[in-house]
């Protein structure tokens, strides 16, 4: 048996956001890199190829739609549209690494041999590759849940296969109205499906404002999509053609017909496989790999980076994660996860819900003193871009300490949130206060000029 034996400087295991930043940054210092990616088809990872981009380029998508439109033949357009823009940039996130003079990738599942050694494939084929320095980037995969009939459904789909298969289902059931589960139901539901979410907590997006996820709810519902909260389900029962979803609601059975289920309950780090006992690398109870604020694991040489470290699941976070190995690696070593503030997240429904730091009722349970700034988008009358483009629905929400007038939260359910929120956590971060935002000058008509606005809406102190 013929094994190639390979050493470099850094390894990389995994080709998410924050292993090809990193590895893109170390290559061209100098160092010698070799990043190991398991599939062919996951070249840049989750993000662009079965992620981020093919889900948002189903938001545009599926809003373009128009009622003359055949559902299903403008649906396999899309995501014939979907798949020629993942595959362009699966090949350059490819070309872009490996046509470095420095940097090699290798397609094959990853395991550890020791703390400093990775083997690639079986026998004839394999390969080990060693280095002083590893990261550890392997991402998160869905969560099953343990619902008898589910796993062996024939109805049962991922949500990769729902950015890439040509038929539009006749009915989609959702389980969970979380970020994924509700980005589905939104799309979907605007290509033309019947769309049921069933989410077994009390009601949707239980992180946010209860004002704020019932504006969500309704949004959704008034776009024709049946969300069910509180919602148990027992049972999947395949009925040939469709499968019947059983779930309990106040006690009571209900069912609902689904040619499509859709588990978005949730996703897990991806450790199995990896051999992490032979490097000696601990996970936690919940099957990350455990990391402390550098993203070091318990061998001081091995880093883990995004998903797979437990942290929270979003591209900007494990790019994050880059720049604080990165700082290990080749700068002074200062940066940590505990530098990051405001935060801001979207949710792309449309229009897209952007959050970012606390929320109404996690500043009151801290004891603040906040005033709340509230409007509904259709009642801003500084902000006519809403009235321009047709999409006045939604709200803004600010959270600002009464004391020291700097903001402590926002919601944003508004067209252009994803864009307007990054100005609100850029303000957060830098001590900018509601005042000062609220009498700059802005572009018109913009979205951020709202804050001419908003901010003067005080609805309780
Ligand atoms: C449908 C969907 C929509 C999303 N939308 C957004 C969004 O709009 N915005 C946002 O910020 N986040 C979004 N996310 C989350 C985001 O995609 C993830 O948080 C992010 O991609 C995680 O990146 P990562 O760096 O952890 O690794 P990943 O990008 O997941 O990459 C890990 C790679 O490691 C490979 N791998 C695994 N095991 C091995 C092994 N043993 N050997 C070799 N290779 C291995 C995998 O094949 C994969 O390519 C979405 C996620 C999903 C599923
Ligand atoms: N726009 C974005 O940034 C974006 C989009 C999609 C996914 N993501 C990332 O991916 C992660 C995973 O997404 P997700 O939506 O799968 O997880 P999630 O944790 O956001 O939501 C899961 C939801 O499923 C519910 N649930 C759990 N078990 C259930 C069951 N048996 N029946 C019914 N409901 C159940 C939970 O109460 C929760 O509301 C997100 O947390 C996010 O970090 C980000």
């Amino acid at each position: 048996m013929t094994i190639t034996a390979l050493t470099a400087d850094v390894l990389v295991v995994g080709f998410g956001k924050g292993g090809k930043t990193a590895a893109h940054v170390l290559a061209d210092a100098g160092k010698r890199v070799v990043l190991i990616e398991r599939s062919e088809n996951m070249y840049g990872g989750t993000c662009p190829n079965i992620g981020c981009v093919p889900t948002k380029m189903l938001v545009h998508y599926s809003g373009a739609k128009r009622l003359a439109d055949d559902a299903q033949e403008y649906f396999a357009r899309s995501t014939a549209g979907v798949r020629a823009l993942t595959a362009a940039f699966r090949a350059g996130n490819f070309e872009a690494l490996d046509g470095k003079d420095t940097a090699t990738v290798l397609t094959g599942t990853a395991s550890f041999v020791d703390p400093h050694t990775v083997a690639v494939g079986e026998g004839d084929d394999r390969i080990t590759v060693t280095a002083p320095t590893i990261l550890v980037n392997t991402g998160s995969e869905p969560v099953l849940p343990a619902i008898p009939g589910l796993a062996a459904s024939p109805h049962l789909v991922t949500s990769t296969e729902l950015t890439k298969t040509s038929n539009l289902p006749e009915r989609l059931v959702v389980l969970g109205g979380g970020y994924q589960g509700l980005e589905f139901a939104a799309i979907y539901r605007h290509f033309g499906t019947h769309v049921t979410v069933l989410e077994a907590a009390d009601r949707l997006l239980p992180r946010e404002d209860e004002d704020i996820a019932e504006a969500v709810a309704e949004i959704l519902r008034g776009d024709g999509v049946t969300i069910v909260t509180g919602a148990k389900v027992t049972e999947v029962r395949d009925n040939g053609a469709t499968s019947t979803v059983v779930y309990e609601k106040d006690g009571e059975p209900q069912s609902v017909e689904a040619s499509a289920v859709l588990p978005a309950t949730g996703r897990r780090a991806v450790t199995a496989g990896l051999r992490l006992d032979a490097a000696g690398v601990r996970t936690t109870p919940g099957g990350a790999i455990e990391v402390d604020e550098y993203l070091r694991t318990s061998q001081p040489d091995i880093y883990a980076l995004g998903d797979v470290n437990g942290g929270e699941q979003f591209t900007y976070i494990s790019l994050d994660d880059a720049r604080i190995v990165l700082d290990q690696l080749l700068g002074r070593g200062k940066r940590t996860t505990t530098d990051r503030r405001a935060v801001p997240h979207t949710l792309f429904v449309t229009p897209p819900l952007a959050t970012v730091g606390l929320t109404e009722t996690q500043a009151r349970a801290q004891g603040r003193n906040i005033k709340v700034a509230r409007e509904k988008v259709a009642d801003i009358i500084a902000m006519p871009r809403a009235y321009t483009v047709e999409e006045t629905r939604g709200v803004m929400k600010f959270i600002v300490d009464a004391d020291t007038d700097l903001i402590l939260g926002a919601a944003l359910l508004s067209i252009d949130a994803q864009e307007v929120i990054n100005t609100v956590a850029l303000a957060m971060r830098h001590n900018i206060t509601a005042t000062e935002l609220r009498d700059a000058i802005y572009t018109h008509p913009s979205t951020t000029e709202a804050f001419n606005e908003v901010f003067d809406k005080v609805v309780s102190a």
